[in-house]
């Protein structure tokens, strides 16, 4: 498949007649991938410059170039097209190159609870009877089942082909999460947006962001300049964030749609525990509505609400969608309650990886916990470091025995990252082995007790150093309980 250049382009840049009639057979930002004919984005990282691989793009096949504005690219034998924001350039070629997507398309941010709003979400429209898809942390979820992706947002090319793809298989509406990186890389540039979440903020990913104000900055890329005018901006209105999100989305025009307690569209009146589950009152503007939710947590609440206003605010019909909270399964490793030991005690799986999330899901499981509650977690390798220690705290206040184990050490001496959240926990218990940390944790056990295994969630291996080594949370719990080893 080929596409002019001039209907890539459109509007953004203006070439010559005869240059813009190049025909461009496929796209890249990577110059070891560019095939003959393909347009090579030479785009500036967080580690190196794309554009110095201009000539390898260019001696590869490459038809045209896209370059900052401000560099000083090589002589190339190709049509170099210039632009001030090329990542965002490209993003709008790719998905011109591409072609379709589904026609509703909402898009979730926050540092915690996407994945679980962008699942929830395509829950609710399955339910509805649409066919309906979620991109994500969990990767792609659709009719057609599961791709796991690298990234949660995944770059421009990737995207716009999963949405073709989706689209081409008639899926209608699609729900995915917006990570902060992706915002910042203008990743979601160029998806026709019909409405966005927000959930929460707290600290992560300061590696990346310099401050908390330029992360917050960048989620709020999808309110202040990826929502058209007059869309829905769903907001959880329980975090003090809130306010702060509530008037960017209100000085770009778009209409609010706020939830939860202090909610004014979709408001929790009360939430009482029953079971692992919760009954809810819910309040619209049509009245009252009493409703089970499946799923353990406060912050499952939050995040259902969420779902439900982009469902409803998308012109889902209320009843249908309050109806289809009442059988919400989730995504895999949020709070997912895997086993229980032989002593009877329940064995929970989450994803908890930032301090709020940590500290959200072991108070979640407090209520439950007749005896002690223990938790196995640890903190990824390059990863805000800053993190640890609070992880490690958080895990010392509220666990009654914190078992501090890797969890994706990647580049860096697990052994270094373990000390950095020991160095906050006293009391806690240092096995660096994640199998082992879950197995002595499983048969330490007691009737009335709960353990949460935290940090790995749906996540399918162990990265260290540069090699994914299999590994699945859930898989090492039963294992465990079964008193087998586990070597992923
Ligand atoms: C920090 C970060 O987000 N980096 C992403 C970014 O890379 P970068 O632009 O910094 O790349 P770089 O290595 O400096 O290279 C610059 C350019 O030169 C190009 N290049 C490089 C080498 C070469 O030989 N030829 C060449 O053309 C690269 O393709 C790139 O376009 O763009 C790349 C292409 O899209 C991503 O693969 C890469 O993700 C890295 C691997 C990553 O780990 N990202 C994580 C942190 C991430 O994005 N996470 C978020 C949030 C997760 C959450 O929800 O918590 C996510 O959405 O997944
Ligand atoms: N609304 C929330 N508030 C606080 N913590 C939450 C919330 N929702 C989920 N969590 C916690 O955060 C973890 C991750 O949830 P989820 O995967 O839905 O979030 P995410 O934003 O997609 O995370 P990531 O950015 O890592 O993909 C959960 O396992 C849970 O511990
Ligand atoms: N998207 C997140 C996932 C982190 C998962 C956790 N297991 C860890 O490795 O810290 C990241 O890449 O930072
Ligand atoms: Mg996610």
């Amino acid at each position: 498949m080929s596409v002019l250049l001039s209907r890539l382009l459109a509007d953004d840049v203006a070439l010559p007649q005869g240059v813009a009639d190049a025909a461009i057979s496929g796209l890249t930002a990577d110059s070891r991938q560019v095939k003959p004919g393909f347009l090579f984005a030479a785009l500036p990282g967080t580690k190196v410059d794309g554009a110095q691989f201009i000539p390898q793009a260019v001696a590869a096949g490459a038809a045209a170039v896209v370059i900052g504005d401000q560099t000083t690219a090589p002589p190339a034998n190709s049509i170099l097209i210039k632009s001030g924001n090329p990542h965002q350039l490209f993003a709008r070629i790719a998905a011109r190159f591409a072609g379709s997507q589904p026609d509703i398309v909402v898009a979730v941010t926050g540092t915690n609870g996407k994945t679980s709003v962008a699942a929830f979400v395509r829950e609710i429209w399955q339910s509805m009877g649409f066919r309906a898809a979620s991109i994500g942390t969990i990767g792609i979820v659709g009719p057609q089942g599961e791709e796991y992706l690298a990234h949660t947002t995944p770059d421009p090319v990737k995207l716009h082909h999963a949405l073709a793809e989706l689209a081409q298989d008639h899926v209608t509406h699609l729900a995915m999460e917006a990570s902060s990186h992706g915002l910042a890389q203008f990743r979601l540039d160029g998806v026709r947006l019909a409405a966005g979440g927000f959930t929460n903020l707290t600290r992560d990913h300061l590696d990346y962001h310099a401050t908390i104000e330029d992360y917050f900055d960048a989620k709020m890329r999808l309110f202040s300049e990826l929502l058209p005018q007059g869309a829905p901006a769903v907001v959880n209105a329980d975090v003090d964030i809130a306010r702060d999100v509530v008037t960017r989305a209100k000085a770009h025009g778009l209409t609010l749609f706020t939830v939860g307690e202090k909610g004014h569209d979709l408001k929790l009146v009360s939430c009482v525990r029953d079971g692992f589950g919760q009954r809810l009152v819910l309040a619209t503007a049509s009245g009252q509505h009493e409703i089970y939710l499946p799923l353990v947590g406060d912050f499952q609440v939050s995040n259902a609400l969420v779902a439900a206003g982009l469902v409803i605010a998308t012109g889902g019909e209320e009843a249908l969608v309050l109806h289809a909270l009442e059988s919400l399964k989730g995504a895999k490793g949020r709070l997912d309650l895997v086993a229980h030991s032989t002593k009877g005690a329940p064995i929970f799986v989450d994803f908890a990886h930032t301090p709020d999330a940590l500290e959200k899901a072991i108070l979640a499981l407090r209520p439950y916990v007749k005896r002690k509650l223990a938790v196995v977690f640890g903190a990824g390798g390059d990863r805000d470091k800053g993190k640890r220690p609070q992880m490690g705290a958080i895990a010392a206040k509220h666990a009654d025995i914190p078992y501090v184990t890797d969890d994706n050490p990647r580049s860096e001496d697990p052994a270094v990252i373990r000390a950095a959240v020991m160095a906050a926990c006293p009391g806690g218990i240092d096995i660096g082995d994640r199998a082992l940390a879950i197995r002595t944790a499983v048969e330490a056990l007691e009737e009335g007790d709960i353990l949460l295994v935290a940090g790995k969630g749906h996540e399918p291996g162990q990265t260290v150093g540069g090699k994914v080594l299999p590994f699945s949370d859930h898989d090492a719990v039963k294992a465990a309980v079964a008193g087998q080893d586990y070597h992923g």
